[in-house]
C-alpha cells in the first residue's frame, strides 16, 4: 500500500489509475455525517450506515418533533449496539432560520413571470400566490431587486423544486415578488433564504434552547451544530451548554451559513471547537465563481489551527438517483484533497432513495483522494505554520506523525484523555489510521463520582484519521507503566481483529511513561 504512492503534484501513470483499490477495514479516513430521517430510521437501515461507514449521525431539529427524533436515536443505539460501531451524536438547531409553512398538505407551484406576496400573515394558508413567513421584519428586511430563494436545492434556483423570486415592491409588512422560475415546492416545510440581509433574531432561539435542556440532556449530545453568525454566538450556546450537566462537555461546531458568517471567520474559528461550511446556504449568498475560494481558505484556516471541518450538500442528485454527478463526485474528491475532515450528507441519506450506495459511493471517493492526498508538502505547511518554538505536545504528535510515515507504520496508537493529544496527531495528517485509545478519568461534581471518556471518544469520530476505543476505567489510569502495558495489547489485538494491524507490521505509540511524553516504534512478532 505504501511502496509507491501517488501524488497529485507528480506525474502519475495514466495506467495506474484503473488499477482497482485493495478493500480495507477503514472505508475512508475522512468521514461521513448523515442526517437521519424518514429514510434512514430503522435499525436495518442505520445498520447498514453504519456499517458503510457513517460514524456521526445528525438530528435536524429544522424539522420533526423530539419524539420522532427520540425515536430515531433508540433505533441508532439499537444499530450501534448489533454493528458494534461507534456513531457520534449531533443536534442542529434551527437557528433564525426563515420558514414556510405549508399546510394545506397540497404542493404549491409557482410560475414563472407571475407574482407572489410574502406576508408575515401566519394565519393565511400558503397558495401559488400567497406564501406566509415566520419572519415579521421582512418587509423592513429587503428592497427593490434583492434575491430571495425558497426550497431545498439552492443553489442555482433553476431546480425544479425551489424557486427563485425577485423583489418587486414592498408594501406595508409584505413583500411582492417577481416568481424567475417554475417550480413546485412539496412538503410541508419550506426554507427561505434571503442573500445578504441580516436577520434580527437570536442564533441561538428560544425554541433550540428548549430541545437542548430537554432532548440534547436526556441523550448527551457530543456535537451542538450551531447557526453561527459571529463569535459571541458560540460564547452564548457555550454559556447556555455549561449550566446543563454533562452537556458543558459538549463541542459546538459553528455552521457557517452567510457572508456575517465569513466576515467573522477567524473570530469564530477561535471560539469553535469545529466548524461546519453549510454550502447550501453560503452557496447562494456568494455569488458562484467564489464558492470554491472560501472552501479552500476556510479549510486551510481550520487545518492549521487543528479544528476538524465539515463539508455540506456534495451529492445532492444522489438523493433520487443511484450515481453522482460527475460534477458531484470530483467535488468531494476535491473537499478531501483541500483537507475537510468530514463530508456531511443531508438530503440524500434523510429523505433519498438511496443511503447506504451514497454513504459507500462517498467513502470510496474519499478513500481515493486521501490515497493521492501530498502530505508531505502538508506536513510542512503545517510545521511551519506553528513557527518555532513548538510547544512539547505539538513536537510529539508531529513526530509521531513523521517517525511512523518513514518506518511505514500501519496505524499509530495514541493514548490520551482530553482527546488533545490525538487531535493534533490528527492534525499532521498521517496517511494512516490513528487508533486513539481513550482511558478515562475519574471526576466528581461533588454529588456523584463519573467516568470521563465516552464524550472524548466519541467526538474523535468526526476526526479525519482517528478511530477511537474507549479503554475499560477498572484499568487505573494513575499507575501508568504497568497497566498501560496491557492496554496497549488491547488496542494491538482491537487492530489485529479488524485486519488494520498484521505479523511483522510497525507500530508508533505516544503515550505518557511517568512524567514524559514518548514516541515509541515497536515491530510486531506475531
Ligand atoms: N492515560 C494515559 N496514559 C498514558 N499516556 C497518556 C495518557 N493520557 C495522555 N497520555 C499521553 O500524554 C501526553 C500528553 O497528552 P495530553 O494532551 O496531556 O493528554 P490528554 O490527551 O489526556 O489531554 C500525550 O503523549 C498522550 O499520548
Ligand atoms: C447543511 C445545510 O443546510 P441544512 O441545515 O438546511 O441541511 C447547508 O446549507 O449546507
Ligand atoms: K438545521
Ligand atoms: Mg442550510
Amino acid at each position: 500500500m505504501h511502496s509507491s504512492p501517488l501524488l497529485l503534484e507528480e506525474p502519475i501513470r495514466m495506467a495506474s489509475i484503473l488499477e482497482p483499490s485493495k478493500p480495507t477495514f477503514f472505508p475512508a479516513m475522512t468521514k461521513i455525517v448523515g442526517t437521519l430521517g424518514p429514510k434512514s430510521r430503522s435499525v436495518d437501515i442505520i445498520s447498514r450506515c453504519l456499517d458503510s461507514g457513517m460514524s456521526v449521525a445528525r438530528f435536524d431539529f429544522s424539522w420533526g418533533d423530539p419524539e420522532y427524533h427520540q425515536e430515531t436515536l433508540e433505533n441508532l443505539r439499537a444499530a450501534i449496539k448489533s454493528t458494534k460501531k461507534l456513531c457520534a451524536v449531533v443536534l442542529d438547531t434551527v437557528g433564525p432560520e426563515l420558514q414556510i409553512v405549508n399546510t394545506t398538505d397540497q404542493p404549491i407551484t409557482l410560475e414563472e413571470d407571475t407574482l407572489v406576496v410574502l406576508t408575515p400573515d401566519q394565519s393565511e394558508e400558503a397558495s401559488s400566490n400567497l406564501l406566509p413567513i415566520n419572519f415579521s421584519g421582512i418587509s423592513k428586511a429587503v428592497k427593490k431587486g434583492d434575491t430571495i430563494f425558497i426550497g431545498k436545492y439552492l443553489f442555482t434556483g433553476s431546480e425544479t423544486a425551489s424557486v427563485w423570486l425577485e423583489v418587486s415592491e414592498v408594501d406595508g409588512d409584505d413583500v411582492t415578488c417577481l416568481v424567475r422560475n417554475t417550480a413546485t415546492l412539496t412538503g410541508s416545510l419550506f426554507t427561505v433564504h434571503i442573500s445578504q440581509i441580516h436577520i434580527d433574531l437570536p442564533s441561538l432561539t428560544d425554541k433550540d434552547k428548549e430541545v437542548i435542556s430537554t432532548w440534547g440532556v436526556r441523550n448527551n449530545i457530543d456535537i451542538l451544530s450551531l447557526y453561527t453568525r459571529q463569535a459571541e454566538d458560540i460564547c452564548h450556546a457555550r454559556e447556555f451548554l455549561s449550566k446543563l450537566g454533562d452537556l458543558k462537555q459538549t463541542h459546538i461546531y459553528a455552521k457557517i451559513e452567510n457572508i456575517e458568517g465569513l466576515k467573522h471567520f477567524d473570530e469564530i474559528l477561535r471560539e469553535a471547537d469545529g466548524i461546519i461550511l453549510a454550502r447550501g446556504n453560503l452557496g447562494i449568498e456568494l455569488p458562484p465563481e467564489k464558492v470554491f475560494l472560501f472552501q479552500k481558505a476556510a479549510i486551510y484556516k481550520c487545518n492549521m489551527v487543528g479544528k476538524p471541518v465539515v463539508v455540506t450538500r456534495v451529492v445532492d442528485s444522489m438523493t433520487d438517483n443511484l450515481r453522482p454527478t460527475r460534477a458531484e463526485a470530483t467535488d468531494v474528491a476535491n473537499a478531501v484533497l483541500d483537507g475537510s475532515d468530514a463530508i456531511l450528507l443531508g438530503a440524500e441519506t434523510l429523505r433519498g432513495q438511496y443511503p447506504v450506495e451514497t454513504i459507500s459511493t462517498v467513502g470510496k471517493i474519499c478513500a481515493e483522494a486521501e490515497k493521492v492526498h501530498n502530505q508531505d508538502l502538508y506536513f510542512k505547511k503545517a510545521v511551519k505554520y506553528v513557527g518555532e518554538r513548538m510547544s512539547h505536545l505539538e513536537s510529539i504528535a508531529s513526530s509521531a506523525v513523521r517517525a511512523a510515515i518513514k518506518v511505514r507504520a500501519s496505524v499509530i496508537i495514541c493514548f490520551t484523555s482530553s482527546g488533545r493529544a490525538a487531535r493534533l496527531i490528527a492534525k499532521y495528517r498521517p496517511t494512516m489510521p490513528v487508533i486513539s485509545v481513550v482511558i478515562p478519568q475519574l471526576k466528581t461534581n461533588q454529588l456523584r463520582w463519573t467516568f470521563t471518556g465516552a464524550f472524548e471518544a466519541r467526538q474523535s469520530l468526526i476526526v479525519r484519521g482517528l478511530f477511537p476505543m474507549l479503554a475499560d476505567p477498572r484499568h487505573p489510569a494513575e499507575s501508568k507503566s504497568g497497566t498501560n502495558e496491557s492496554i496497549l495489547k488491547v488496542a494491538l489485538d482491537h487492530g489485529k481483529a479488524f485486519g488494520i494491524i498484521k505479523p511483522h507490521d510497525r507500530v508508533v505509540v505516544c503515550q505518557k511513561v511517568g512524567d514524559s511524553s514518548v514516541v515509541k516504534i515497536i515491530e510486531l512478532e506475531d
